[in-house]
């Protein structure tokens, strides 16, 4: 320690010190050159003191810029030379000093100095500072900070707050501007209070590097015990070789994983849940949830699909074979095996078939997989309210599954079959999420390459397959799922239709699957015209399917009872056979009666006719409106009466007819509920025939939405419209005139059999429907000419 009696020359050689900073009470070696040992030498003549003062950036090459800068003199304890000139100097820190000016500054610097002891005497603040950097000095001790003994011990008997900040700053990893800062402190005070905030980062560094440290051994050590269990694990798996059921199990899986060709993702995903596996006790639940998931995975079809068949002509036959006419669902289909024979990394195309029941919509979808050549899934969608039911539950619920889509496919085992979701239309909703949602994702092209599944948690993808929905009626479909599908209709059949597919298609089938095969059983065309007629009355054929086989299946009995067996069914066996008729093509032969007009509804079971009635009874301006009726068919019928009060004189009706009586209009059978505007041309016309008092005609049906002027606005259905008034027997048809371009599409023989007739206005309707015409009778009153030219005829 330096002694503060020796006395220090008021003039010392100054070697300047580059990138280090010496404290008082610091012993260290300096390597000097040859040409940097003139100050050296001179401190060696002299009294072996030499001023070490530290270089800054702005000092010049030559020697110091600026004095009165503090440095630190040293004492030379120890000078070893080295024979190519140079030497290696030990050096002690005595006490701080100030530069004050230079006598001679080549070839080095001569400065006189002012020595700068450290003012004496302590308080209570000097002496808490003191121990708290002892105490912290302990806790880096303890956080393994290395601090030789002897330092320790000398800083422990060390009280002046001054000298204990020189010493502890010299053991200290400080960057040269921190140690430059506590050599220029002067105040012992403020220079152990600066060490101190050092020390206490230093420790908070040491505390984290030792907390990470253990963390790190500690999990050393935990892997290196997982190691060794498992290599034991093995070991005893060996020990017990492939007769553990439980091991077998397992490699059974692993090679079941490996031939199921997973993707690079699932792969991962596999490893990780089989290692997990290996590791569960095979009795805890944890296991089979594991196993059954990782079976799913491994009975995916991730790259396995079945060839399809591009032959055009082939798959057109097939069609063919199967279903009766139907042909712009072929020509779809057919398009779309002439531009996947051409691409072949085409996305499935959704397509969703509406029509009524019994159109074989379903039966297509089997048809137009054979002759894809590709599987066939069908699922229905009715009723359905979960979403899970789609996309699965998560595998942290008890008896987990993934969702009907990737079920089915598992079952398939083929990426690419043609999937039929039957019923989109009666999807349902309810707390338990929106499954039309989900299905957005299934049938979205750009987003079902990777379709996850909550239950498979990986994506699936689901581009290869072709989709095709059903549904009765759009309406209730969701626009969003609407939007993503190419919409084909299946209208319905006429009787012509119907008896086509009953002789090729539906009776060959049901003489197969009745055992009438080898009996050279027909049916007379009349016969099967009654059957339909008489016995059914549906827009599609699976009623008269189940007439047919019912008919074949008394045949089958009177066979095996030994008759004579029949190679005929006529007209006349129908009825014995079948029980009495069921229908009356009727409808429209009964008689005219005033106030009951008939019109035409489209329902999701096809077209039907309705008969609209009105009464009148004396009250008080009450319109009642009764047979379940939806809001849009009660506004249609508050509108019809308006128009009819509107225009009485012209209709020959009194003006007060409201005044003192209540109107009331039914539309039977009042349980099924109705709704839409197309019935209001025939309220008006119910209402119109009640107050003019002429009957409507029975076999004119009408269809056509009414405005308050009396124009008449164009309908939907139009052909399933038809073919129910047809089925009705009705004779003649009133369609709206903005619906012409759907003429068209109703069959030649059915226009030939109903006369289809234009309308415009509801004098155009009320010239047709009603027996006399009203408005001639008023127009004739008034004069002799007629108002109306005749009605076009179509
Ligand atoms: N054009 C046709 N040619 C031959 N058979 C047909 C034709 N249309 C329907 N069928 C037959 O009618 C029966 C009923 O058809 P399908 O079950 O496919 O009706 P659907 O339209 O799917 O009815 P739903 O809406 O009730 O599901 C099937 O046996 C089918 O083969």
């Amino acid at each position: 320690m330096f002694n503060k009696t020796l006395s220090i020359p008021p003039e010392l050689p100054i070697y300047p010190l580059r990138n280090q900073i010496v404290f008082p009470h610091m012993t260290f070696p300096l390597l000097v050159q040859s040409q940097g040992m003139v100050p050296i030498e001179e401190a060696l003549r002299r009294d072996h003191l030499l001023g070490l003062v530290p270089i800054r950036p702005e000092d010049t090459a030559e020697g110091l810029h600026e004095f009165n800068r503090i440095g630190t003199v040293c004492r030379i304890t120890q000078v070893f030379r080295f024979p190519e000139g140079g030497a290696k100097v030990m050096l002690e820190g005595l006490v701080r000093i100030r530069l004050l000016s230079a006598s001679q500054r080549t070839p080095f610097v001569l400065a006189s100095v002012k020595v700068l002891n450290d003012p004496e005497g302590r308080g209570p603040i000097a002496e808490a500072l003191t121990q708290s950097v002892k105490a912290l000095l302990k806790v880096a001790l303890a956080y393994g900070r290395p601090l030789p003994g002897e330092v320790l011990k000398m800083m422990n008997q060390i009280n002046e707050p001054g000298e204990l900040a020189d010493l502890v700053a010299v053991y200290l990893t400080l960057d040269f501007a921190d140690q430059q800062r506590l050599l220029d402190t002067l105040d012992p005070l403020e220079r152990l209070k600066g060490i101190y905030l050092l020390l206490t980062a230093e420790v908070q560094k040491l505390q984290v590097q030792g907390e990470v440290q253990s963390e790190v051994a500690k999990r050393i050590g935990k892997n290196q015990k997982e190691y060794l269990l498992r290599e034991q694990l093995k070991q005893i798996q060996n020990e017990l070789g492939d007769d553990d059921p439980h091991r077998a199990e397992l490699s059974k899986l692993r090679r079941a994983l490996e031939d199921a060709e997973l993707p690079e993702e699932v792969v991962e995903v596999a490893d990780r849940e089989l290692e997990r596996l290996e590791r569960i006790n095979p009795s805890s639940p944890e296991y089979s949830v594991a196993r059954t998931y990782l079976e799913c995975l491994s009975n995916l079809p991730w790259n396995s699909g079945t060839d399809d068949v591009l032959d055009i002509a082939a798959a057109q036959k097939t069609l063919d074979n199967d279903h009766y006419n139907l042909k712009e669902v072929k020509e779809r289909i057919l398009e779309f095996l002439a531009v996947h024979s051409l691409k072949k990394t085409l996305k499935g195309p959704i397509l969703c078939l509406v029509g009524p029941p019994g159109v074989g919509k379903t039966s297509l979808g089997r048809s137009i997989a054979r002759a894809m050549g590709r599987k066939f899934i069908r699922i229905s969608l009715g009723g359905m309210k979960d979403e899970a039911e789609i996309r699965g539950h998560r595998r942290t619920y008890i008896g987990a599954m993934p969702g009907r889509i990737i079920q089915e496919i598992s079952r398939a085992k083929a990426n690419n079959p043609v999937f039929m979701l039957d019923e989109v239309d009666k999807i349902g909703q309810d707390f338990r999420g929106d499954p039309s949602s989900a299905l957005l994702e299934v049938l979205d092209p750009e987003q079902n390459d990777s379709f996850t599944d909550h239950y498979l948690d990986v994506p699936f993808d689901l581009s290869q397959v072709m989709f095709i929905t059903t549904a009765n009626v759009m309406d209730p479909v969701p626009a969003p799922l609407r939007d993503r599908m190419e919409t084909i209709r299946l209208p319905g059949y006429s009787d012509e239709e119907k008896l086509q597919i009953v002789r090729k298609y539906l009776l060959p089938k049901q003489l197969n699957e009745n055992g009438l095969q080898d009996y050279p059983l027909e049916f007379e065309q009349d016969a099967i015209f009654k059957i339909i007629r008489e016995y059914t009355r549906e827009a599609g054929v699976r009623a008269v399917e189940r007439q047919v086989a019912s008919i074949c299946r008394k045949v089958a009995k009177e066979i095996t009872q030994g008759d004579v067996p029949r190679t005929l069914i006529s007209a006349t066996d129908v009825d014995p056979l079948l029980g009495p008729r069921r229908f009356y093509a009727d409808a429209a032969s009964e008689e005219d009666r005033v106030g009951v007009a008939t019109g035409l509804a489209w329902t999701e079971t096809g077209g039907d006719i309705i008969f609209i009635e009105a009464s009148r009874m004396v009250g008080k301006k009450e319109l009642i409106l009764t047979g379940s009726l939806g809001d849009v068919m009660r506004e249609s019928a508050k509108t019809a009466l308006s128009f009819v009060r509107a225009n009485h004189a012209e209709f020959g009706i009194e003006g007060d007819f409201f005044e003192q009586s209540d109107l009331h209009i039914h539309v039977p059978a009042g349980a099924i509920p109705k709704d839409g505007p197309s019935a209001g041309v025939a309220i008006a016309t119910a209402l119109i025939s009640l107050l003019t008092n002429c009957p409507a005609r029975r076999n004119v049906a009408m269809t056509g939405e009414l405005t308050l002027t009396g124009r008449v606005l164009p309908i939907g259905g139009v052909k399933e419209k038809v073919l129910a008034a047809h089925r009705a027997g009705v004779t003649t048809v009133l369609l709206p005139a903005s619906n012409s371009d759907h003429l068209q599409e109703i069959d030649e023989n059915i226009r030939n059999e109903v006369r289809l007739v234009l309308v415009d206005s509801m004098e155009d309707v009320v010239a047709e429907a009603l027996i006399a015409n009203p408005l001639v009778k008023v127009q004739s009153l008034l004069s002799d000419s007629p108002v109306f030219p005749p009605n076009p005829l179509h």
